[in-house]
């Protein structure tokens, strides 16, 4: 059964048509990303998903169940992390998870709240607050915050966009660590710029257009068997032709709105 069912989905802005008929099946415990030119609409339809904006026409389900506003089988992470400043990593964490979790005691809260932490290596921080780590720090922290407040569905908005490489590549092999090994989340959607990235990550790449044709352009599958090395996989031909197959889709577009 599909976790994600996309039908029909249309948002105009103005008189800019942004989403022009979406129509998406996404299964349950698949990574999908997507990517397109800035203003293609990814948050847009990102933001539908998640309930924080509604379709001009279409619906979404989610496990058949259709998506009216935000829910605690999802949540979001952005690319400027959204800690309260006021509150330590730890605090931070473990509001979420008490406000999620309303019928666990203290102990469990706390015992779930250190291994979402470790897991992303900010355990040794906890007592911080965001403005005294790095960015990349605040962005694990929220990363790890979305995690453990145990939705089924994870949707990430450039959640690494603002990271050095170094730092990028070892919270997506945090995320992908969080996904398969420690959390209840099943499944990802992901806007991201990055084409590496998506190919790393994901099962399938929605390439999405500019106006005026639909929507979403292209989708491309990722059959790269999983666990997934990063030194590896660039040496596999299918990697080399999903990226080439990804610089032509978006090379088109760019041509065709210039
Ligand atoms: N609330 C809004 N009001 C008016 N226009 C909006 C609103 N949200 C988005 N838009 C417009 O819709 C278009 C799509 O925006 P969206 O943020 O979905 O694009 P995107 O593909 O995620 O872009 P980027 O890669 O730059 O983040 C843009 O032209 C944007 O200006």
């Amino acid at each position: 059964m599909s976790s994600i069912t996309i039908t029909g989905v249309r948002k105009t802005f103005a008189a800019q048509s942004v989403l022009r008929g979406i129509d998406l099946e996404i299964g349950d415990g698949e990574f999908v990303s997507f990517i397109g030119h800035s203003g293609c609409g990814k948050s847009t339809l990102l933001n539908v998903v998640g309930g924080l904006l509604a379709a001009d026409e279409g619906t979404v389900l989610l496990d058949g169940v259709p998506v009216t506003g935000p829910g605690p089988d999802r949540a979001m992470v952005f690319q400027n992390y959204s800690l309260l400043p006021r509150l330590s990593l730890r605090a931070n964490v473990r509001e979420a998870v008490r406000s999620a979790r309303r019928d666990w005691d203290r102990a469990t809260v706390d015992e779930h709240v250190e291994r979402y932490l470790t897991a992303v290596g900010l355990w040794p921080h906890r007592d911080k607050r965001p403005h005294q780590v790095s960015g990349g720090m605040a962005q694990r922290c929220a990363v790890a915050r979305a995690f453990a407040v145990g939705p089924k569905t994870m949707l990430l908005d450039e959640p690494f966009g603002a990271l050095d490489a170094l730092t990028r590549a070892r919270l997506q092999e945090q995320l992908v660590h969080l996904w398969e090994s420690e959390s209840e989340t099943e499944t990802i959607l992901m806007v991201t710029h990055g084409l590496d990235e998506a190919i790393l990550l994901s099962d399938r790449i929605v390439v999405m257009a500019n106006p005026p044709g639909p929507s979403i352009r292209e989708i491309i599958d990722v059959p790269i068997a999983r666990p997934r090395d990063r030194a590896s996989i660039v040496k596999d031909p299918v990697y080399a032709e999903i990226q080439a197959r990804l610089e032509a889709l978006l090379a088109h577009d760019r041509v065709s709105v210039s």
